[in-house]
């Protein structure tokens, strides 16, 4: 098992080394893929190989820093067709397009987009290639120290917020918090968003012990508060949820149950464990607050609405567009309709469940159509939830709530 969503070797500065997990092949496979082109993030960022706004940020940061090098490499020098090496205003302007179609990937995770305007400030302002090479290495890797330690805060801040909040309540014992898609270690540079916060509660759940009365010693009204369930939603139709969020839950031993996007309403009614919160990311987050997410986001900030259960956003400042006014502003990518009407899996035995193994000894992928080829699907990737329904967005700069008039102000991110 790996949850090294992409390994960067950044021990030879003038000669990284980039790969990326394949996510269609989880949980299953664990197989990675070199990047040394901006084409080879374009394609596994397009496809879904890798995916997560902030992990599709680093490697296609990332795959920029790989082609700068690749282009100096004296074995290619004579191959870039496309540059004119001799001359660097030539390479500034071939980068800069070439960045461009990078940016068309995804369109609506605005971390790439951050970040590839960072690049190109920083391009359009270094005199030399070298030079260029050198201030892209020391960003790629701000990026991603960065990334990693602001999901660290984000998961603290979201954690104390909510055991703040239901200390608040008055409540005690023991609790479950609803999650959407994967926003973990597979989507970031490590520890995760809103998986990050689950972590985080775990981690503070165990360090209460195992809540299992010390013989006469504990007292009954001693019982603490701490996360006991995740309910990770499996996240029609990539299945994020039940491939990679249940894949990170398992390899960390989060105690966690799988469930359908279509049974949130029923669990919450039903759960022994109070469902106290849902956690969930972004791929964009508009002045407003209004953010785009995984579609079923949508949904279940009704619901939990309904349910009068907290619904938090999780996403670092990286994830926030600080231009765009409102939701309804924001461009929904959709995905074609074959990811729809057939599922991306691993043959099985049906009995045993264990993979069934190719002339390789590989695990044999495979795709089970469930819907007609010629019906009309609809496959848009993300939904718009409204700030209305949001209760707090959780960032490296601790929990943004509404003001009395009903609105985020998240200005101070900025
Ligand atoms: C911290 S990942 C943010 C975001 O990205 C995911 O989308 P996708 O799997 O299509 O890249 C999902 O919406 C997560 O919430």
């Amino acid at each position: 098992m790996s949850l090294e969503a992409i390994k960067f070797d950044r021990n030879e500065p003038n000669q990284i080394s980039v790969k990326v997990l394949d996510q269609l092949l989880l949980p299953y496979t664990t197989k990675y893929i070199p990047i040394h082109m901006i084409d080879d993030a374009y394609r596994v960022i397009k496809n879904m190989q890798v995916r997560g706004a902030p992990a599709i940020a680093i490697v296609g940061s990332l795959s920029i820093l790989a082609e700068v090098q690749f282009l100096q490499l004296d074995s290619q020098k004579l191959t870039q067709w496309f540059y004119d090496l001799s001359d660097w205003s030539n390479i500034k302007s071939k980068l800069l397009q070439r960045i461009e179609f990078l940016s068309s990937s995804r369109p609506t995770a605005v971390n790439l987009s951050n970040s590839l305007t960072e690049i190109c400030q920083i391009l359009q302002n270094t005199p030399t290639l070298l030079e260029f090479d050198s201030k892209l290495f020391q960003y790629v890797c701000k990026l991603i120290d960065d990334d990693l330690s602001n999901n660290i805060t984000m998961g603290n801040n979201g954690a104390e917020y909510l055991l703040e909040s239901l200390s608040q309540d008055g409540f005690q014992g023991e609790f479950g918090v609803l999650t959407i898609c994967n926003t973990g270690s597979l989507a970031t540079s490590g520890y995760g968003t809103a998986l990050g916060v689950v972590r985080s509660l775990w981690a503070k759940s165990q360090s209460l012990g195992d809540g299992k009365p010390q013989a006469k010693k504990q007292k009954k009204d001693t019982v603490s508060t701490k996360l006991t369930q995740v309910f990770p939603l499996e996240t029609r139709p990539y299945n994020q949820g039940s491939r990679l969020t249940a894949y990170e839950l398992v390899h960390d031993k989060i105690p966690a149950t799988l469930i359908t996007d279509s049974m949130i309403s029923y669990k919450i009614k039903t759960s022994p464990v109070p469902i106290k919160a849902a956690f969930v990311g972004a791929d964009r987050i508009v002045r407003n607050g209004d953010t785009a997410n995984k579609i079923g986001t949508f949904q279940l900030a009704i619901i939990c609405k309904q349910f009068g259960i907290r619904f938090f956003v999780v996403a670092p400042k990286t994830t926030v567009d600080n231009v765009t006014t409102s939701g309804d502003q924001i461009v929904v990518e959709e995905r074609k309709p074959s990811e729809f009407r057939l599922v991306t899996g691993t043959a099985v035995d049906y009995v045993s469940e264990n993979a069934i193994l190719n002339s390789l000894q590989e695990p044999e992928s495979a795709k089970v159509g469930i819907a007609p080829p010629d019906v009309n699907v609809w496959n848009p990737a993300f939904d718009i939830t409204p700030h209305e329904l949001i209760d707090g967005i959780v960032t490296e700069k601790g929990v943004f709530t509404k003001d009395d008039k009903g609105n985020f102000q998240l200005d101070e991110l900025f």
